[in-house]
């Protein structure tokens, strides 16, 4: 029998280079299929799950138009950006056969709703899942921290950082090849060791609302399953 989840809700970051599967721009169909599946399972297994998208794999496709712009402008076409993989990512979920909403921080009522905090709550309690779109709606921040924004305006237990290592380390894991995993971590530590798998600003949010954080590798299928048992190879930071 399948351990029971760890959790009531959560709240799921899904990075837009997780969706970009080997490729090097945009949407891989399969990659979004998968996880879209991993997420409806979940959801049919009673965990009220919200998703902050990221954007990173179409913003960067765009960088070089975005290139001597102005950053707030270019932040805007960044959370553009999320609001694709948002859509994406809602309709492959209600395709998976769990339902889905997508709803942006920025109003575009003809593309998805907007997101509003009783909306957002509304829908999670019905069983929906909140699939949030533009960050937090405003420049300068990223959807790391829009994460733990979210997490803690929807009343969720834990942010799930779905990316692509499979836990924190010492230091980059992608720069040092020996550098060595954490299986836990303060977030003090986190934040006086500077270890960039998350921004500041995200990790104090979270600390500050008392949210812990699992960081897992979103390739690896069957990892959400296993986080969400509380088990899994990932790292924990909380306290
Ligand atoms: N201390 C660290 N531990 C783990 N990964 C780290 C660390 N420092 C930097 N990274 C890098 O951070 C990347 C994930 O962060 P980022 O690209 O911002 O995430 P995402 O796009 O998933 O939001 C990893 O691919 C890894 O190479
Ligand atoms: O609250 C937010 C969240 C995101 N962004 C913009 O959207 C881009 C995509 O987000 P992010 O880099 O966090 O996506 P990910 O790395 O997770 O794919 C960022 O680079 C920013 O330009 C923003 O301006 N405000």
């Amino acid at each position: 029998m399948p351990a029971s989840p760890a959790y009531k809700r959560v709240l799921l970051k899904v990075s837009g280079e997780a969706l970009m599967g080997e490729g090097t721009f945009g949407v891989d169909m399969g990659v979004l299929d998968r996880i879209a599946g991993e997420v409806a399972a979940a959801a049919r297994s009673g965990v009220e799950m919200a998703i902050v998208v990221g954007g990173g794999n179409i913003f960067r496709g765009v960088a070089g138009a975005a290139r001597g712009m102005d950053r707030a402008t270019a932040d805007g076409m960044g959370m553009l950006a999320t609001v694709m993989n948002a859509v994406a990512l809602a309709s492959a979920i209600e395709q998976a056969g769990a339902p889905a909403r997508a709803l942006s921080a920025i109003a575009m009522e003809a593309i998805c709703g907007t997101l509003t905090r009783q909306r957002g709550l509304d829908l999670l309690a019905a069983g929906t899942v909140v699939v949030c779109a533009a960050g937090t709606g405003n420049p300068f921040f990223t959807t790391d921290t829009a994460a733990a924004l979210r997490a803690a305006e929807l009343g969720c237990d834990v942010i799930l950082k779905g990316t692509q290592v499979d836990g924190v380390y010492d230091a980059d894991p992608k720069v040092y090849p020996d550098a060595r995993r954490f299986e836990t971590l303060t977030f003090a530590d986190a934040l006086v060791r500077d270890l960039k798998i998350m921004d500041t600003a995200a990790f104090a949010l979270a600390r500050d609302n008392d949210i812990p954080i699992v960081v897992f590798d979103i390739h690896n299928p069957g990892a959400l399953a296993d986080v969400l048992t509380g088990a899994g190879r990932a790292t924990l930071v909380s306290g």
